[in-house]
Parts: C-alpha cells; sequence; structure tokens
C-alpha cells in the first residue's frame, strides 16, 4: 500500500481525501499549529498529525501541498531533504525567485521531482509542449462570482456593494496576479511556468455578480498555432475561490503513484 502525506488539511484536501483510491492511503497530515489538534481529535488512530517535517517518523511515497504558498514556503524545503516527492498546488510561491531556485537544487540534490499540478485549469500540457517551438503570447483571464474574490486583495479594488455587472479589477502580470491574490490567482503562475514566463503572461482578473461557476480562459498563440480555452468550473462547497478540478488535479497524482502509463 503506497501513502501519502498532505500538507494542509482544508476544502481541497478533504475532497482528495474523500476520493482517494483503495491503494493509497493518506499516512500523515502537516497541519497548522492551529488545527491540529482538532484534526488529532477528528482523524483518531488513522491519520498521524504533525506540525513540522522533523516530526515525521514513516517516510510517505509522496507529499502533496494544499494549504497555500506560506506553508508552501515553510515546509516545501524540508519535505524534498527527506527525499519525498512533493505535489504543489500553491505554484504561486514560485514568483519569489529565490525560494524557486532553492525548492528546485533540493530537488536536484535529492533525486526526487516536484509536480507542479495543473490546478484549476486544462491545457497546461499543450502550453509547454508549444512553448519548446516558441509562443508569441499567452494570455489568462480568471472570472469568479464576487465571493471567490472576498477577503483577497481584490477587497481593496471591488467595490462589492455596487458591483451590478462583470468588472476587470485586476490587469497585470502573472507574477503580479499571483502574489497579489495567493489564495485565488495561482493557476496564473502555473500558465506562466508552461509557457512565456511569469512577466510575460498577460492576466485579467474578473468579479462577475451573475457567475455561479469560476470560468479560467486561456488564449496561446505561437509556431504552433493557437489554443483558446474555456473551463466553467464548479466551486468547492466549502470554498468559493477554489475549483474543485484544483482537488481532482491533487486527486490525479495521487492515482499516478500506481500508475504505470503516465498521461
Ligand atoms: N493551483 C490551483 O489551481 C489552485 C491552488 N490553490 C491553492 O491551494 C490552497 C488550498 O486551497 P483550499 O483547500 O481551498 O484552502 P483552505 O483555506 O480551505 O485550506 C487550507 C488549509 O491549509 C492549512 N494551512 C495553512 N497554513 C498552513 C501551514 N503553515 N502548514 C500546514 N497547514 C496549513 C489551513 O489550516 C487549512 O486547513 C490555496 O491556499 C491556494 O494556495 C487553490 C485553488 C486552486
Ligand atoms: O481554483 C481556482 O479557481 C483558481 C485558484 O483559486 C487559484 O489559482 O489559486
Amino acid at each position: 500500500m503506497k501513502t501519502v502525506m498532505f500538507i494542509g488539511y482544508g476544502s481541497m484536501a478533504r475532497k482528495v481525501h474523500e476520493m482517494l483510491p483503495k491503494d493509497i492511503k493518506l499516512s500523515t497530515i502537516l497541519a497548522s499549529a492551529r488545527s491540529a489538534e482538532r484534526l488529532k481529535r477528528e482523524m483518531g488512530e488513522s491519520v498521524t498529525i504533525i506540525t513540522a517535517v522533523e516530526e515525521l517518523i514513516k517516510t510517505p511515497d509522496i507529499a502533496i501541498e494544499m494549504a497555500g504558498q506560506e506553508a508552501l514556503k515553510e515546509h516545501g524545503l524540508k519535505v524534498l531533504q527527506k527525499k519525498i516527492p512533493l505535489g504543489v498546488v500553491s505554484v504561486g510561491a514560485f514568483t519569489d525567485e529565490k525560494f524557486a531556485v532553492a525548492l528546485h537544487d533540493a530537488a536536484k540534490t535529492q533525486g526526487v521531482n516536484i509536480h507542479l499540478l495543473a490546478g484549476a485549469v486544462a491545457g497546461i500540457d499543450g502550453i509547454n509542449a508549444a512553448s519548446l517551438a516558441g509562443l508569441d503570447k499567452v494570455i489568462y483571464q480568471g472570472r469568479k462570482n464576487p465571493s471567490g474574490w472576498r477577503g483577497s486583495y481584490a477587497d481593496e479594488l471591488i467595490d462589492y456593494d455596487s458591483l451590478e455587472q462583470s468588472t476587470i479589477f485586476f490587469t497585470g502580470t502573472a507574477r503580479e496576479a499571483a502574489s497579489l491574490f495567493p489564495d485565488n490567482s495561482n493557476v496564473a503562475a502555473t500558465i506562466a511556468l508552461a509557457g512565456v514566463g511569469l512577466d510575460e503572461t498577460q492576466v485579467e482578473l474578473i468579479a462577475d455578480p451573475a457567475l455561479t461557476h469560476n470560468i479560467h480562459h486561456i488564449v496561446a498563440e505561437g509556431v504552433f498555432g493557437k489554443l483558446e480555452l474555456s473551463i466553467t468550473g464548479l466551486p468547492l462547497a466549502e470554498n468559493p475561490r477554489t475549483s474543485s478540478l484544483a482537488a481532482f488535479s491533487a486527486l490525479r497524482l495521487c492515482h499516478q503513484v500506481n500508475q504505470v502509463l503516465q498521461l
């Protein structure tokens, strides 16, 4: 039986746990100090709850971060230093160049991989393949109901009470988007790292009170031709910021632990 450690046990991680394949066991949760005691009561003996990588007793086959950019910065390096492959959803942390280099070097030294998950979007494979031949431009638009932006830096840019129609409240680069909106725009960083980079990928963020889904629209043009892709993703019931597909992309990595055929 292969084992997985989750870093963070919020909306996304709970969904992945609920759907884990039978041959993968959640052995450990690396939780925040605030939630550790509550999780110990909830999980009983079945899952070990720790708050630091140093407390790890049995090494899992893979660790998946689903806790936020700061948590990735807190635990990512230590996970890799234990030779544990690492799945990452808070890809926006890679906007911090020093951290990105340190994480990359640690993985290389230890001989393990970092899996940057596609998260809430699709088409990362195609964008990455196209980038090898040359991409002229990549544009990402993220549209959510205002509830999907609340609690972020958007609060300073949007007057929620008077918002009646679809409104672009941010235009900038993927680097700016993923660092200004760390819980809502990690996909901008993922698309950028697959394609033309964090400073060349154009991003527009939109609040639309009529929306019940999170809409991700990507346009990429280059030597290969043109890609235009739109995802109308259902948010997780527990967290309107997070599209359910992001959880399923982490679930996919759990499946891949036992898969010979890697799609
Ligand atoms: N790439 C993508 O498509 C997406 C990425 N994300 C990223 O995934 C993260 C998780 O999303 P949700 O589960 O919806 O958020 P959530 O807020 O429901 O859960 C986050 C969990 O992480 C825990 N946590 C926070 N700091 C921690 C730390 N230092 N160590 C251990 N645990 C810690 C919290 O206690 C909470 O249980 C988001 O913060 C965002 O960075 C979210 C949506 C899409
Ligand atoms: O789940 C989504 O719709 C995208 C998201 O929050 C992120 O990229 O951080």
